[in-house]
């Protein structure tokens, strides 16, 4: 799993906060606000849904993975400009994931 790349895109995006608007998309973004922000997450979600669709009709993927790509990439900027990061939520899919862990071990030791 390559959440490498997760952290280094994360520590990107904080940098870009104090970048000029007029060289950074994510710094223009920021700029723009949350609402700005809050838009470009509906859009991409929007279009992973018609990209997902698509797959099935087409059986190509290739524009799925990118839509989706670009719907993680907003939620990060999202998240970093509410002062969270990728961490916050892998924490919790840990929880949840250590929690059904417990609870498949529990119902195989009754
Ligand atoms: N991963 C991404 C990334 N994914 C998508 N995008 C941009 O997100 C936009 C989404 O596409 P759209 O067609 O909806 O965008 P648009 O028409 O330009 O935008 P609007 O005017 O509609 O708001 C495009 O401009 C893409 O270039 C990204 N821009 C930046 N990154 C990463 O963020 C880092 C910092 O980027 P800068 O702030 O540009 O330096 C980069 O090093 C990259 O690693």
């Amino acid at each position: 799993m390559k959440t490498d790349v997760l952290a280094e895109l994360a520590a990107t995006l904080e940098q870009r906060k104090n970048a000029s608007a007029d060289s950074s998309y994510v710094a223009s973004l920021h700029a723009k606000g949350l609402n700005k922000i809050l838009e470009k997450v509906g859009e991409e979600s929007i279009e992973t849904i018609i990209a997902a669709k698509d797959a099935i009709t087409s059986g190509d993927k290739s524009d799925l993975v990118y839509e989706t790509a670009d719907l993680w990439f907003h939620t990060l900027v999202m998240l970093s400009h509410l002062d969270l990061g990728p961490d916050a939520i892998l924490d919790e899919l840990a929880r949840r994931f250590n929690l059904s862990g417990l609870e498949e071990k529990a119902s195989r030791d009754q």
